[in-house]
């Protein structure tokens, strides 16, 4: 008779240590997110949707296996300025070290998520964009393209390098470009909501009618990610094409600006990059239902973000050129320029 009891209790209490531990670990779990949030103050999507790993460089382990030349305090390039007044890099070629940046990168082992938009014809340029993709971008790191399109069967299949998929996301066209091009922020935002914010670590957000023409690699990872426009950096920044009329929420006045950023490239941390969409996609949304459409759009609303949210780094026009545009001195390399294009041809409208 005490033998089946004694038996029966000790089921009973570790019956009852399961159950606690279960609860505990739920606890733990729920606190860990929730500071978390408060320390981002950025996290504004419920139960976690980014990937929160990050490079932490004081705790990186970093080894002696690397033998690199050593930096120079002296010696550098002086034709171009590479720190904005925030101190944010501005990234040029010779201003860093691509073993260096790359093992540094590497230990974190960081997805890379791009997104990229082919509407109505503008899938004829994905193939390209692609296949240079996989020779230049972020060459043996782990990268997801999302190919948001109107007719998901003329996405082509391209055959790419091991730790890189494809995902292709249907969406409706539209018959003005303005609005294709300006309805990405709320593409992007939607999608790191329901997939990307836990599918990738870092994204970039590019224009399709392009082709990567050199290395873009992990020298451009930052929290928030913007390009300098090859069309204007040598510009006085009354002469930048921001939207003036005070009317519109893109607005910035004429003794203000940094640089002006170009549409064709943002990026950064997930959840940054989230931030931005949102705010811009509400205020273009805003200016919609006022009847006022900035200047350029999309681009506009983000150059007033990156007025008042300071990019962490700012990639030099090598990272956004113009293949029309020869190639000017500063630009020692160019990795990624814009492809000639007929606009009567290729845009639903005006
Ligand atoms: C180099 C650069 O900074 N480019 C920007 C510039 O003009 P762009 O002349 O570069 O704009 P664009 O015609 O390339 O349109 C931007 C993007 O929208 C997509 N698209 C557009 C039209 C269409 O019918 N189907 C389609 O898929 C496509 O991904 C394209 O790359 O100003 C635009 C303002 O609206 C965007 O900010 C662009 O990023
Ligand atoms: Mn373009």
């Amino acid at each position: 008779m005490f033998f089946p009891c004694k038996k029966t209790c000790i089921l009973l209490v570790i019956f009852g240590l399961v159950i606690w531990y279960l609860y505990l670990h739920d606890v733990l779990k729920r606190w860990g997110s929730l500071v978390i949030s408060n320390t981002a103050e950025i996290m504004v999507l419920p139960e976690r949707p980014c990937r929160t790993r990050d490079l932490d460089m004081a705790s990186s382990e970093i080894e002696n296996r690397l033998s690199y030349k050593q930096p120079s305090v002296l010696v550098g390039r002086t034709d171009v300025v590479a720190v904005t007044p925030w101190l944010a890099p501005i990234v040029w070629e010779k201003t860093f070290n691509v073993e260096l940046i790359d093992d540094i990168y590497k230990r974190i082992n960081p997805t890379i998520a791009i997104t990229v938009f082919a509407v109505g014809k503008y899938v004829k340029f994905v193939q390209d964009f692609l296949e240079t993709a996989e020779k230049h971008f972020m060459v043996s790191f782990n990268v997801r393209y999302y190919v948001f399109t109107d007719q998901p069967h003329k996405i082509p299949s391209v055959k790419l390098n091991e730790g890189r998929y494809l995902h292709v996301k249907n969406i409706s066209g539209s018959t003005r470009w303005q609005e294709i091009s300006a309805r990405r922020m709320e593409f992007i935002q939607k999608a790191i909501e329901s997939n990307i914010g836990k599918e990738a670590d870092y994204i970039f957000c590019l224009d399709v009618d392009s082709k990567f023409k050199d290395r873009w690699g992990a020298e451009t990872l930052d929290r928030l990610v913007a390009v300098i426009h090859p069309g204007y950096y040598e510009s006085d920044r009354k002469q930048f094409p921001y939207e003036r009329r005070s009317a519109s929420l893109a607005y910035i006045p004429m003794d203000q600006g940094d640089y002006y950023y170009g549409g064709a490239v943002f990026g950064g941390r997930v959840e940054y990059v989230y931030n931005l969409t949102k705010k811009c996609r509400k205020a273009f949304e805003k200016d919609k239902e006022n009847s006022i459409e900035a200047a350029w759009q999309e681009e506009s609303h983000l150059n007033r973000y990156l007025l008042y949210n300071k990019p962490t780094k700012v990639l030099s026009p090598e990272y956004l050129w113009q293949d029309f545009k020869d190639r000017t001195k500063e630009a020692q390399v160019i990795r990624f320029s814009g492809v000639i294009k007929n606009y009567k041809e290729i845009r639903p409208n005006k």
